[in-house]
């Protein structure tokens, strides 16, 4: 299902509508996106979710008395950065997520801080991300300290948070609203000069890997399917697509999507 989206994204008063910010959640497998992502939306955590299950989740939010309509996208990259086009020129902020009992999900959240400052740097423009420390409640099998999650942080200049998919909701909730902040802050500084791209199923000839313009071995374009990017002709009249890899495809009758029942899915 898709919808057609043709409201302003930013410089609303109290009369307009609302802000429209896109999200996206990376980081390796297993360190909890989901479950950040669902306790976010339902206030609930969920111990099994399907890993394989890549989708992007619409609520309307309340941040700081501004109503905000705001995707999430729960991606589903193997254990790199994969096909990260369909993310990186959809979102307008991002949660890099790694857990606190793993190193290894930590030294990917590093990769996914490279890949994104890399991204920054093409666009010339600023692209706000927030790291997550997750699994919290798992301190006492730390393998990262806190104070190398506050660097790391630093290195990329973002804003650095420990969380738990399992604790309270406020704190989750606390995070998710930061990242609409930083968001609005980037709209509000150049609301109509951000590239927008819609998706398409084509083949993409001329345009080189990021990989192979910055050496990134683990990010390729087109890995799992063939998506190519389009610049959007105008916002009125574009239609919002949903981006899904070839890994998510094939895992969409999952039952798990029920968990999410109430929410809009597109
Ligand atoms: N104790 C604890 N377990 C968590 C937390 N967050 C997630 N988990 C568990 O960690 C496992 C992986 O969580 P997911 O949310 O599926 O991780 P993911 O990053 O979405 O992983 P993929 O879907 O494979 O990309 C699941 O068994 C979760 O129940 C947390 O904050 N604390």
């Amino acid at each position: 299902m898709s919808s057609v989206f043709g409201k302003p994204r930013a410089g609303s008063g109290p009369q307009s509508a609302p802000l429209e910010v896109n999200l996206a959640i990376l980081g390796r497998r297993g360190a909890g996106k989901s479950a950040l992502t669902v306790k976010f939306l339902t206030k609930r955590f969920i111990s099994e979710y399907d890993p394989n299950l890549e989708d992007t989740y619409s609520s309307e939010e309340t941040v700081d008395h501004q109503p905000v309509h705001l995707r999430v996208m729960d991606t589903a990259d193997l254990d790199t950065p994969r096909n990260c086009e369909r993310y990186l020129n959809w979102a307008h902020a991002f949660l890099v997520v790694y857990s606190v009992d793993s190193r290894q999900s930590f030294d990917s959240s590093s990769s996914y801080l490279e890949l994104l400052a890399l991204h920054a740097k093409e666009t010339q423009r600023s692209i706000p991300a927030l790291l997550l420390g997750n699994k919290l409640d798992m301190a006492q099998y730390r393998q990262v300290t806190k104070a190398e999650g506050v660097a790391l942080a630093g290195r990329f200049g973002c804003l650095f948070f420990e969380v738990s998919a399992c604790l309270d909701f406020e704190h989750v909730q606390h995070v998710f609203h930061e990242a609409v902040r930083e968001a609005r802050r980037e709209l509000e500084k150049s609301p109509l000069t951000r590239p927008l791209f819609i998706s398409e199923e084509r083949a993409l000839p001329h345009q080189a890997p990021l990989t192979a313009r910055h050496g990134l071995a683990s990010c390729t374009f087109n890995t799992l399917s063939t998506v190519s990017l389009k610049e959007m002709p105008t916002v009125a009249q574009a239609k919002l697509v949903t981006v899904k890899s070839s890994r998510a495809q094939s895992k969409r009758k999952a039952p798990t999507l029920t968990l999410l029942k109430g929410f809009k899915i597109f």
